[in-house]
């Protein structure tokens, strides 16, 4: 059996992650390590939390000795590194937290990685996932590829560039076998209501303003995080030591040409009138630094591993408004702060 290490597994997208692990994998066991910030949340994962072939163990990555302490415990075979601050608003505000759990965390789990699987890296893979941001913005026309130069430009972006750049130096320094995939913006169910779709999707629904920055006019690449955690899955099966991935919707949306398609899926769904929900869009003050254009190539993932999205966008976002609605509970528990609870609920004294 396979003993698998998925960090950061109860937040957004390292919950499909786990999920997708536990079901398709029975042979491996996954150990989902995460610290449980206000965006990790295990009730993302109570549909698999009783599988035999998963557990649970809360660690702050940036505690070099609990990390190696747990090393020292279990006898990994592979790391998946997904735990990050990941939110580019507290990154402006708060930029050493993101230097602490972005690059600290990733160079305790790799030196770890390091002592602990000495006598042979070869049957042992360091994946990290990482975000196209490192590669800083474009204007109007290009797309980011695997060999565009790292140009960070917000504090979130140069924590994740900097770890990239470790995960490298690892790979070539030690010989550690690492792979990274640098991903864009992801879309779905269970995503914490700071992020835009999930935000907008929750102050529609109470009647809220919507707050744009700027004028709107930034574009992003956007995902379904399924299509994500399928294509972590391909990646960390059958990439080549030492390669980068990049992974994309290639779709692209302004912001505001987003909002208004989101407004237009609330009011169908809550059975507003036409228009009622897109009297909410508010304009303010910019983002510091906001870079005005992501979009990202992922043709190498698609020719080598034969990865491609599998979701068309306006579905997806159907289906992600529907999930927000029905999980109304979850939706009260994040933005109420509850979800601690569960957490006390479940695993205390375990
Ligand atoms: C929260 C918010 C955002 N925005 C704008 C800012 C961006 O142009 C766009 C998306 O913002 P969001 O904060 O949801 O995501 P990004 O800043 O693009 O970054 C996200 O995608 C990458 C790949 C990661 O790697 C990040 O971890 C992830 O947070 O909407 C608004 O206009 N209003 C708002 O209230």
């Amino acid at each position: 059996m396979k003993k698998i290490l998925i960090t950061g597994g109860a937040g957004f997208i390292g919950s499909h992650v786990v999920r997708r692990f536990v079901n398709n994998y029975p042979d491996y066991h996954i150990v989902n390590l995460d610290k449980l910030t206000y965006a990790g949340n295990l009730a993302n994962l109570s549909d698999i939390e009783d599988k035999p072939n998963y557990s649970f163990v809360k660690i702050d990555i940036t505690d070099a000795s609990a990390i190696n302490q747990l090393f020292g415990r279990e006898n990994f075979d592979a790391v998946i590194h997904l735990a990050a601050e990941s939110h580019v608003d507290r990154s402006i505000t708060d930029p050493t937290a993101f230097v602490m759990t972005n690059v600290i965390g990733t160079v305790n789990l790799l030196n770890a990685a390091r002592e602990y699987w000495k006598d042979d890296y070869s049957n042992k893979r360091f994946y990290h996932i990482s975000t196209d941001e490192v590669y800083g913005a474009l204007g109007e026309t290009g797309m980011f590829t695997e060999t565009t130069a790292y140009d960070p430009h917000s504090p979130y972006s140069a924590s994740k560039a900097s770890s990239d750049h470790f995960v490298r130096a690892y790979h070539d320094t030690y010989g550690i076998d690492c792979v990274i995939s640098n991903c864009s913006n992801n879309y779905g169910s269970h995503h914490f209501p700071e992020k835009l779709i999930p935000l907008a999707i929750n102050n529609i629904k109470n009647n809220k303003p919507v707050p744009i920055y700027g004028k709107g006019e930034n574009v992003r690449d956007w995902l379904w995080v399924e299509d994500h955690a399928r294509a972590i899955d391909v990646i960390f099966h059958q990439a080549k030591a030492g390669e980068t991935y990049n992974i994309g919707g290639h779709n692209e949306w302004k912001n505001i040409d987003l909002i208004h398609l989101l407004c237009k899926i609330m009011d169908d769904k809550l059975g507003r009138e036409a228009g009622t929900s897109a009297k909410l869009i508010t304009f303010v003050t910019d983002r510091a630094g906001h870079d005005l254009r992501y979009a990202i190539d992922s043709t190498k993932l698609q020719k080598e591993l034969g990865w491609t999205p599998s979701l068309q966008f306006e579905e997806g976002l159907e289906k992600t408004v529907d999930w927000y609605l029905v999980n109304e509970e979850w939706l009260n528990n994040v933005t109420s702060g509850n979800y601690q609870s569960y957490y006390d609920k479940q695993y205390n004294g375990r």
